[in-house]
This record gives structure tokens, sequence and C-alpha cells, in this order.
């Protein structure tokens, strides 16, 4: 039966002979968003990602994913669903376009080539093969081989990983083009700025738990947004925690008459509140974030 969530999943738990990679997670992704599943190196996010891929099969757990188990799923099913993995094998004699057409095929109703290959900036890798790119153009090549398809859900698994700015600037809005034409998209990623550009909703997992979802605004709870404002006053360096930091700058400016030394806003940024979660505070955040 079809759901409006495209992933639904309860009390998912995977057992390693020496590691229990998740320990009981529940998690929906919505038809048409963007979810990160953020987390430190070991958490589970690539184990959870291959268990909904159908690549592994969880030890416990009720899994749905467009509307079927991935562990019983066939043929169909797979067409529908596009994955880009942290590593990847293929024919290195295969040049680009070759590699993309060749995977086309595998599909119903796949992209255009030549539109997938231009996506992801390498057009005049077109005629290259795979084995003479370099780090950062294979990860575009495997974004391609990802979407050609034309996936109603895509995993990205860490997918920017080695690219340089701009190559990662040229992805999001990739990925953007294929949210606006209704793409569900999972993305693990290390990257907090990429998770608050593209995510609507984020899920942060350490030690195989799910310790929180939400949007990028609104992690880690309203209070921990709490701006803090700061200033070298006469006796050292003041800070003032505050929900309405420009009325205090404007009280400084009354009392300072002009120029406020050193004066500072800050905010903690989503890779700030992403430390506090994990239990890996910055000293200088603790405090602001209580
Ligand atoms: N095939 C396996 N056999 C045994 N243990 C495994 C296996 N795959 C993963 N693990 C263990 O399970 C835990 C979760 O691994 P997983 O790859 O899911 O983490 P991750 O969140 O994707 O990490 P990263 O950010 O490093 O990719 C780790 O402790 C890992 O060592």
């Amino acid at each position: 039966m079809e759901t409006e969530t495209a992933v639904r999943v309860r009390g998912l738990v995977k057992r390693y002979p020496d590691k229990v990679a998740v320990a009981g997670v529940d998690l929906d992704i919505y038809r048409g968003e963007v979810f990160a599943l953020l987390g430190p190196n070991g958490a589970g996010k690539t184990t959870t990602t291959e268990i909904l891929e159908g690549y592994r099969r969880a030890d416990e757990g009720e899994i749905d994913v467009l509307g079927s188990d991935p562990g019983r799923a066939g043929r169909e099913w797979r067409a529908r669903i596009g994955i880009v993995a942290q590593t990847t094998r293929d024919e290195p004699e295969l040049t680009v376009a070759e590699l993309v057409r060749h995977f086309a095929g595998y599909y119903p109703s796949p992209r255009d080539p030549d539109e997938v290959i231009a996506a992801v900036g390498l057009e005049e890798k077109r005629k290259t093969r795979s084995r003479k790119l370099s780090g950062g153009q294979r990860r575009r090549l495997d974004v391609a081989l990802g979407v050609i398809g034309n996936p109603e859900l895509l995993f990205l698994d860490e997918p920017t990983t080695g690219f340089d700015p701009e190559a990662r600037r040229q992805f999001w809005t990739l990925i953007e083009n294929l949210r606006t034409a209704g793409t569900t998209i999972l993305l693990t990623t290390h990257y907090l700025d990429e998770a608050e550009q593209l995510a609507d909703r984020v899920g942060v997992i350490a030690d195989g738990r799910m310790i929180e979802v939400a949007t990028p605004e609104t992690l880690g709870g309203r209070g921990a947004r709490t701006a803090r404002v700061s200033w070298l006053a006469a006796d050292g360096m003041r800070e003032v925690r505050t929900d309405t930091p420009t009325a205090e700058v404007s009280r400084l400016l009354a009392e300072y008459g002009g120029e406020v030394p050193e004066l500072q806003v800050r905010r903690p940024s989503l890779e700030d509140i992403y430390l506090e979660l994990i239990g890996s505070t910055p000293k200088e955040l603790e405090g602001a974030l209580r």
C-alpha cells in the first residue's frame, strides 16, 4: 500500500557480532522532502541507509519504503529508488557518457543522459574513462548514476565528500532542482552547512539512537538559539544572553553614546547545536546553550 510518507521506520535494530549499530530507530521521511541524517563516524547512518535501500537486513523493526519492505521488494521497487553510496565500483574503462547511458538502460523511465551529465558538471569529461577522473569528479559521476533512473526516492551517502567549494554549490543546485521536481531525498552528510542549505528536516543519530529530529532552524530547541551580545567594558569583556539583541545593542549605544568597543552579536550555528547534541560541546558554548 502506498503511504504519504516515503519512509516509515519503527524500532529498527541492527546488530553486528561485536556492536549494536542501530539500537531502536524511528524515522519518518515525508514525500517530497529532503531529510538529512547527521551523526558522528560510526553512529549508524550508513547501516540505517543500507537497510532502507534493501542492501542489509534489519534484526528488528518495521520498515516501509515507498510502500514496500526493502528486504522483500523486487526490481520494480528498486527502479523507483536511486542510490549514491559512499563507495562505488564499476567499469573503469568506460567513459562518463558510456556509463551514464549504460545505467539509463536499467530503468523504465530514465532521465536524459546528456542533461544529467551537464547537471553534475561533467560535460568536459564526457569522453574520459571513469578510472581517470579525480576524486571529486568520480563523486559527481556517482551522483549522475544515482539520479539517471529518475528516482522517486534518492539516497545520498556523503555525496559531496571531496568536492571543491564550487562543485559543492553546483551539487546543491542540482539537489534543489530534484527537490523542486518532487524527488524525496535522504542525505547523510558531515557538512552542517550542507544540511542547513538543503534539508527540510534533520535527524541527529549517535550510538545507533535518534537523538532528535527537527528543522535546521529549530534543532536543539528555540532556547538554544538565544543570542549573545558581547562587548569590551571598562573592567573587561562582558556578555549578555538575550532573545532581543537589538534592544540590548540599542541600550549599549545609548550608554556609550557611539561606538561600543568590540561589539559582537552571535547565535550558535547549526554546527554548534549539533556538537552540543552529540555531547562534544566546545568550551566557549557551554552556558550559552543551557
Ligand atoms: N559489516 C559490518 N560488520 C561489523 N560492524 C559493522 C559493519 N558495518 C558497520 N559496522 C559498525 O557499525 C557501526 C555503525 O557503522 P555505520 O557505517 O552505520 O556508521 P556511519 O554513521 O555511517 O559512520 P560514518 O560517518 O563513518 O560513515 C560502527 O561501529 C561500525 O564499525
